[in-house]
């Protein structure tokens, strides 16, 4: 579970003066032992990832690669690692004194734990969204224009804000009260607010942490919906305690259990009809978890 602070938030972007993350685009190519998902190309390529808090150890050797465009879901018991290995991929874990990661994590082909990688120029590249909506005091329009702003980035912020707030289908709901404070919107509309403020920086990945599990069913599914449509812009990896909903947004699936192992990872509907793996057949038919 991901701590919900503005302090997560900006510790991801308040930086102007960080370089950008150098990186290479030799975009290399992933196919899955179904695949049924043809030549998607790999925007994260985990290899032997392992992190521990202080000696005890969360994720052992986890290997992936997540597809550009799709949206990823890493489901599995409470505890067994999901978000540990979501705060890799933007070095989240970073934040935590007690965190150490070993292994590599490619962000299109270079490792984000490598000496040269500006953390915050990485976050950029990485947006996140986490599990209770946590718009910050500001209005509607500062909201989205907040990581902007700190970033010292040019461009025509009104345009930016109405273009992130139409991405994040919340647009027609609050054009008219963008002054308004993001505080005084309904959950699900601080949730799509901070899905806006996550995409209007422009990154290639966004991370999302269970995202709907403080919503109502309604807003559950209007989040539903746009993440489905966010994939096609964006690469989304999703952590979820929801199985249907992992079955009904997500491409691919990764079923971490407990012990902070990856047992199986492959297309959503060959996980869910037809995995490989006993232990992920008993989690996904609610045998234990
Ligand atoms: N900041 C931390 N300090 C120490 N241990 C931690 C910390 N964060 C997570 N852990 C431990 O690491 C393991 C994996 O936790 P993590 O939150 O990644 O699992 P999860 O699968 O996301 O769980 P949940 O579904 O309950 O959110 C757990 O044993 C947890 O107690």
């Amino acid at each position: 579970m991901t701590d919900n602070s503005e302090q997560e938030y900006t510790a991801s972007t308040d930086d102007p003066t960080a370089d950008e993350m150098s990186i290479e685009t030799d975009v290399s190519t992933s196919v899955s032992s179904s695949d049924t998902t043809q030549h998607a190309n790999t925007v994260v390529s985990a290899e032997n990832v392992s992190v521990w808090y202080n000696d005890e150890q969360a994720l052992q050797d986890i290997t992936l690669d997540i597809p550009e465009n799709q949206v990823t879901a890493m489901i599995g018991p409470s505890g067994c690692g999901k978000s540990t290995f979501l705060r890799c991929i933007n070095r989240m874990n970073d934040l935590i004194d007690a965190a150490h990661v070993e292994g590599d994590l490619h962000l299109r082909g270079k490792n984000v734990y490598d000496d040269d990688v500006d953390p915050v120029a990485l976050r950029r590249r990485v947006g996140m969204v986490f599990q209770s909506p946590n718009p910050f005091p500001k209005s509607i329009y500062d909201n989205v224009a907040y990581g902007l702003e700190i970033q010292d980035k040019e461009g025509d912020y009104d345009e930016i804000v109405e273009q992130s707030l139409k991405r994040a289908a919340l647009w027609d709901e609050v054009k008219d009260q963008l002054d308004q404070s993001g505080l005084e919107l309904s959950g699900g509309q601080q949730q799509r607010l901070c899905i806006a403020r996550a995409i209007a920086p422009d990154p290639e990945v966004i991370l999302m942490d269970e995202p709907a599990s403080a919503l109502d069913p309604v807003a559950t599914s209007q989040i539903e919906d746009l993440i489905s449509e966010l994939a096609e812009e964006y690469t989304v990896v999703i952590v979820t305690h929801n199985m249907q909903q992992a079955a009904r947004i997500s491409n691919k699936t990764a079923v971490f259990l407990t012990g902070g192992e990856l047992v199986e990872f492959d297309d959503t509907e060959k996980i869910f009809e037809n995995p490989e793996s006993q232990r992920v057949e008993d989690y996904i038919t609610g045998k234990f978890g």
